[in-house]
């Protein structure tokens, strides 16, 4: 049990050489961690032996006790009242149903008195902050006509794991530029990977895992879309992109279009977190314009290898690959000339170098060289020389990810800000009291909450709609919601930045992930399709679809 103490045990301990303070009613012993506390420990020993709650949370955000708890806290004070049972909901408690609350209008604001015959739906029990627009609505007690129980089970579950395993290390693992292989694992063993396919069907055939809130049958691509988004609260697009960057876009063309035998061979040990697996199609000198890639593949005379050599380069996740799903360039056709292969690093003549990038840090960001890598023709991925097709219907589910990582980066940028706007005070008010933050903030919130209902009713007509039907008919929008997603992203990044000043140019600290989120910026602008390959391609790309569909001019 874990020890307890009066406040006056802990006023003794108020020396440099035993120095103890009270933080929300928990003791922590700082004799030893004084001297490598990052503000000094002169300030520690100004509070030892006392309650030091309004300082320590003045200079830190939660994530600090989570991490240093087990080597500080020697117990707790008498008064703090211990929970009956390990606490299962989230770090940050979800507000308890409570009796109606009757809204009440502030000067310049109108309050709706619901009308009495209006039928009333129960929504899904509030969850999370409570923070407006920190969250998508239907957290917040709002209908949804979306998601149901068990979205709400397994939103629960993600968030849990984030907050104790994830996040107090995140700043850590992005400075050492590497994720522990243990929680890319971990992903696998929690049924995680394998729903994160982009398949309509949790793919029960090709795991033995499964996730532990979620019957298979009713998986949906909102739960595939939940687990972005929860993973996303990190604040680290180096995060997410190191246990999904290369495998949510090198997987589904192997498991969409790959042949049987090779996919009972490699997928299961993929989605199990036993080995990794990358998307490489960018080159030196082609990005988005695919049509033009290089990197050759030919025939041997007896038909049974392609012999590879060229160079691809961005590839999210390649130092760390046994597998690579690779475009090459088959015929001199242009477009009808590029095939897909699944390239195996013990194929031999694979060479992998990390890159270093002003963002994403601990995503392994990856120039490969293959030459003379002999892959047999058995790893082909669809038809030879009908790759295009592959890489394309693969890129509505590469940009999906995209976006939903946006529009939560951006909800962080903004969660961060309101946060801060409500403890910091300058010329005598909290920024929160300032209207110039708050236009900030409400900008930030209208672009937020725009681009996530655009992604709700995108994410339902892909639902709705088999891959080839969703790629031609909604190609266009999905290209428009990329680019909106990160406009949005670094509006949220610029804005936040400017609320934390100086906090969010030093790295680490309180002004941490908005810091790291802004450098991460121009990962998601640029890869994927860059925004204005993506505008443009949104309009095109509609009109095409609508002249068929029986547009009239
Ligand atoms: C459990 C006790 C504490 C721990 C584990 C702790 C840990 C840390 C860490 C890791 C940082 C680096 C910045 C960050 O990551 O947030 C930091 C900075 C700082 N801490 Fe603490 N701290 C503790 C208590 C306190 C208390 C009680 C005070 C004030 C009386 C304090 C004042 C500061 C200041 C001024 C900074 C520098 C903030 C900045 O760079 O803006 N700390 N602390």
């Amino acid at each position: 049990m874990a020890k307890t103490f009066k406040a006056s045990d802990v006023a003794s301990h108020n020396k440099p050489t035993d120095l103890w303070i009270i933080v929300d009613e928990d003791v922590y012993d700082l004799t030893k961690f004084q001297e490598e506390h990052p503000g000094g420990k002169k300030i520690l020993q100004r509070v030892g032996g006392k309650e030091a709650s309004k300082q320590f949370w003045k200079y830190h955000n939660e994530g600090i006790l989570k991490k240093y708890k087990p080597q500080l806290q020697v117990g707790s004070l008498d008064t703090k009242v211990q929970p009956a049972a390990p606490p299962t909901p989230p770090t940050t408690p979800p507000p308890q149903k409570q009796d109606k609350v009757e809204p009440v209008a502030e000067s310049g604001t109108i309050s709706v008195v619901p009308t009495e015959d209006v039928e009333e739906e129960e929504a899904m029990d509030a969850f999370g902050s409570m923070i407006p627009y920190a969250d998508p609505s239907w957290y917040q007690s709002y209908h949804t006509p979306y998601f149901n129980q068990t979205h709400a089970d397994l939103r629960a579950e993600v968030r849990q794991w984030m907050e104790d395993e994830i996040m107090p290390f995140v700043s850590d693992w992005e400075e050492a530029k590497k994720v522990p292989d243990s929680v890319y694992k971990a992903m696998g063993e929690k049924g995680y990977l394998a729903g994160l396919m982009g398949m309509h069907n949790y793919p029960t055939h090709l795991t033995n895992h499964r996730v532990k809130c979620v019957p298979p049958e009713k998986w949906d691509l909102f739960h595939d879309m939940l687990i972005t988004d929860e993973l996303s609260r990190s604040g680290s697009g180096g995060f997410v992109w190191n246990v999904i960057g290369g495998f949510g876009i090198g997987g589904p063309p192997v498991v969409k279009h790959g042949k049987p035998e090779l996919i009972k061979r490699i997928v299961p040990g993929i989605l199990s977190g036993d080995k990794r697996i990358c998307l490489a199609i960018t080159e030196p000198d082609a990005g988005s314009d695919v049509a033009n890639l290089t990197c050759e593949a030919k025939l041997t005379e007896d038909g049974k290898h392609y012999i590879v050599n060229g160079e691809k380069k961005w590839i999210t996740n390649g130092i760390w690959c046994d597998y690579f799903t690779v475009a090459v360039r088959t015929s001199d056709k242009g477009m009808n000339g590029i095939s897909v292969l699944l390239i195996e690093r013990e194929h031999g003549g694979v060479s992998t170098r990390r890159m270093d990038c002003q963002g994403v840090w601990s995503s392994g960001t990856t120039y490969i060289t293959f030459e003379d890598t002999k892959v047999p023709v058995e790893n082909l991925i669809g038809k030879e020389n009908q790759g295009f097709k592959v890489i394309m219907t693969n890129f509505n589910h590469e940009r999906i990810g995209i976006i939903i990582q946006c529009i939560r980066f951006s909800r962080v940028c903004y969660e961060e800000s309101v946060k801060y706007a409500n403890k910091r005070r300058t010329f005598g008010q909290k920024l929160i009291s300032h209207p110039v933050i708050r236009l900030k903030l409400a900008h930030m919130a209208r672009q937020i909450e725009a681009s996530y209902s655009w992604m709700e009713s995108l994410i339902y007509q892909c639902q709705k709609m088999n891959d080839t039907e969703a790629m031609l008919k909604l190609g266009g929008a999905i290209a428009g919601l990329k680019a909106q997603s990160t406009v949005t992203f670094e509006f949220c990044a610029r804005e936040a930045s400017q609320i934390f000043g100086g906090l969010s140019y030093s790295r680490g600290g309180q002004g941490a992930k908005v810091e790291r989120l802004y450098r991460d910026v121009r990962a998601y602008a640029i890869p994927g399709g860059s925004e204005e390959i993506m505008l443009d391609l949104s309009i095109r790309q509609a009109m095409r679809v609508h002249k068929a569909l029986g547009m009239k001019l």
